[in-house]
């Protein structure tokens, strides 16, 4: 995985993806650093079209197709913020997702929160309100395909509290980030 140091133009505007698996925290993490960095911030939930929600809803996967047009969605966002640059949430579980929200204006960089399976599972069983079933994260897991070395990005390991989280994401912004 590549530093954000390798882009040492301040100038350009830089989008940051933290994604993960449903329940990995990518909502919880965006939200406190959106905050502190000033960013505006959109939830990839919210671009769904109403099928996908019923889909999940129903414990059934979403496909390629059903992703697409989400994913377009969500990189169209990004573009439209290319000024400020932003943060968004998405799962992003497959590199061919990733490749193309890489395709908005600005710089694309990932933060994976990564969670160990029992706990990931201990979560999505005990959160309520979510239209995400529990049954669905074998399949995320499984689709899953991890930063490869050479996509900019940062694995965080969330087994750490958020604080600890947020301020490892920042400590490796820092290079990146405007004095
Ligand atoms: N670092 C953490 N330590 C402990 N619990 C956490 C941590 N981060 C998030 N959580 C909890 O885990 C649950 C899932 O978090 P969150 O909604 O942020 O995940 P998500 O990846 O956005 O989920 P989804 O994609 O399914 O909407 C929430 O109950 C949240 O409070
Ligand atoms: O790519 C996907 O399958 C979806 O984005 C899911 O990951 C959920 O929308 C999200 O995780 C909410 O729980």
């Amino acid at each position: 995985m590549t530093s954000p140091s390798t882009y040492p133009n301040q100038d350009t505007p830089r989008h940051l993806v933290v994604m993960g698996v449903s329940g990995s925290g990518k909502s919880t993490l965006a939200t406190a650093l959106a905050r502190r960095l000033s960013l505006p911030m959109a939830e990839a939930d919210e671009f769904h079209p109403p099928q996908n929600i019923a889909k999940m809803s129903s414990q059934i996967p979403l496909t390629d197709e059903d992703r697409w047009p989400w994913l377009h969605a969500l990189r169209d966002w990004m573009t439209s913020h290319a000024e400020t640059g932003s943060i968004i949430t998405c799962s992003a579980l497959r590199r061919s997702y990733r490749d193309l929200l890489r395709t908005a204006t600005g710089d694309v960089l990932f933060l994976h929160i990564d969670v160990q399976t029992p706990r990931l599972q201990e979560r999505v069983a005990h959160r309520s309100g979510h239209f995400m079933p529990p049954a669905l994260l074998d399949s995320q897991l499984a689709t899953l395909e991890p930063l490869a070395a050479d996509e900019p990005g940062i694995r965080l390991s969330n087994d750490s509290t958020v604080e600890q989280l947020i301020d490892d994401a920042v400590a490796w912004l820092s290079p990146s980030l405007p004095s």
